[in-house]
């Protein structure tokens, strides 16, 4: 299992503690930046975690910026991308339970150290539940088709 890792400045803090989480538990990870907390766009980095996933190169990818709200959106308009901005252990739970979420996003300025890593944890170890939630998923990937050019 390989996790694409990414976050703007607002999440950069928080970034370098997911890091040490995955390395710690010997999960290997790809950082893409940023890699200070000199001010940058979250698009940039939402955009590359994202595409790494999309592209096989990551399994599954992790973005953090000051809320995590831009740069989730960011990576969700990668088509195949579900990225779930979550800030409790329930939501990351259920957001591969029931969405097969490829992505997880948090909020560095929102969830502290202690809780985001809870997150990941839960996050990584929780497995997708299939059956009505296929269907569900299905639909989303008919919503995406529907637009693409
Ligand atoms: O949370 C974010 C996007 O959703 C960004 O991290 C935030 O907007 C950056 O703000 P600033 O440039 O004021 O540090």
């Amino acid at each position: 299992m390989k996790i694409g890792i990414g976050s703007d400045h607002g999440g950069y803090e928080l970034k370098e503690e997911v890091k040490k989480y995955l390395e710690e538990n010997g999960i290997e990870y790809i950082d893409y930046g940023t890699n200070s907390k000199d001010s940058v766009d979250y698009p940039e980095y939402g955009q590359k975690v994202a595409e790494a996933v999309k592209g096989g190169e990551c399994d599954k990818g992790i973005v953090v910026c000051g809320t995590g709200i831009g740069i989730s959106i960011s990576a969700n308009k990668v088509p195949g991308i579900r990225c779930a901005l979550c800030s409790d252990t329930y939501s990351a739970r259920m957001s591969i339970e029931h969405n097969n979420a490829n992505m997880l996003a948090l909020g560095g300025r929102v969830v502290g150290r202690d809780l985001a890593i809870e997150i990941v944890s839960t996050w990584l170890k929780a497995a997708f539940l299939g059956g009505r939630h296929e269907r569900r998923i299905n639909k989303i990937s008919d919503i995406e088709r529907k637009y693409m050019i």
